[in-house]
C-alpha cells in the first residue's frame, strides 16, 4: 500500500474515532444533551423567522462553539478524575477554569442570539 493510501486510510479511521467520540458525548453528557436540544430549537426558530444566510452562519458557529468547548470541558473533567479521583484544590481549579471557558462561549452565543433575533421581535 502506498504512503498516500495509508495517509487517506488513517484520516478515514480518525474520522471514525471522532464520530464515535461525538456520539459518546451526545449519548452520555447531560450538558451536551441540553445544548443539542437548544440547538434544535434555535434551528427551528431560524426557519420560522426566515433568518438570512449571514445569520445562519453566525448561529451555526455559536452552536458549534458552545458544543465543542463543552466537549473539551468534559475531556478535562475526565482527565482530572482519572489522574486524581480524590478531592484536591488544584483539580477544583482546573475544573472551574474549564467550566469558565464554556461559560464564556455560552455568553457569546446568547449575545449572538440576541443580535440576530431581537430585531425580528421589534
Ligand atoms: N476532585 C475534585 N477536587 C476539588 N474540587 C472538585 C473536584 N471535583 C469537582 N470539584 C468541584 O466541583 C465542580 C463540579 O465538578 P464536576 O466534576 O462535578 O463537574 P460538573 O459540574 O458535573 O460538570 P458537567 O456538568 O459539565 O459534567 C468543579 O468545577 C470543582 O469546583
Amino acid at each position: 500500500m502506498s504512503n498516500f493510501s495509508k495517509f487517506i486510510l488513517g484520516r478515514i479511521r480518525g474520522c471514525g474515532y471522532a464520530l464515535k467520540g461525538a456520539l459518546i458525548l451526545i449519548k452520555t453528557e447531560p450538558s451536551i444533551q441540553v445544548q443539542a436540544v437548544i440547538a434544535i430549537i434555535m434551528t427551528a426558530l431560524g426557519f420560522y423567522m426566515n433568518i438570512t444566510a449571514t445569520e445562519w452562519i453566525l448561529q451555526t458557529f455559536a452552536i458549534g462553539l458552545v458544543m465543542s468547548i463543552e466537549g473539551l470541558n468534559t475531556t478535562v473533567e475526565a482527565i482530572a478524575d482519572f489522574i486524581h479521583p480524590d478531592f484536591h484544590n488544584k483539580i477544583g481549579f482546573i475544573k472551574d477554569i474549564a467550566a469558565g471557558a464554556v461559560f464564556i462561549a455560552a455568553i457569546t452565543a446568547v449575545i449572538i442570539g440576541g443580535i440576530i433575533y431581537i430585531p425580528y421581535l421589534s
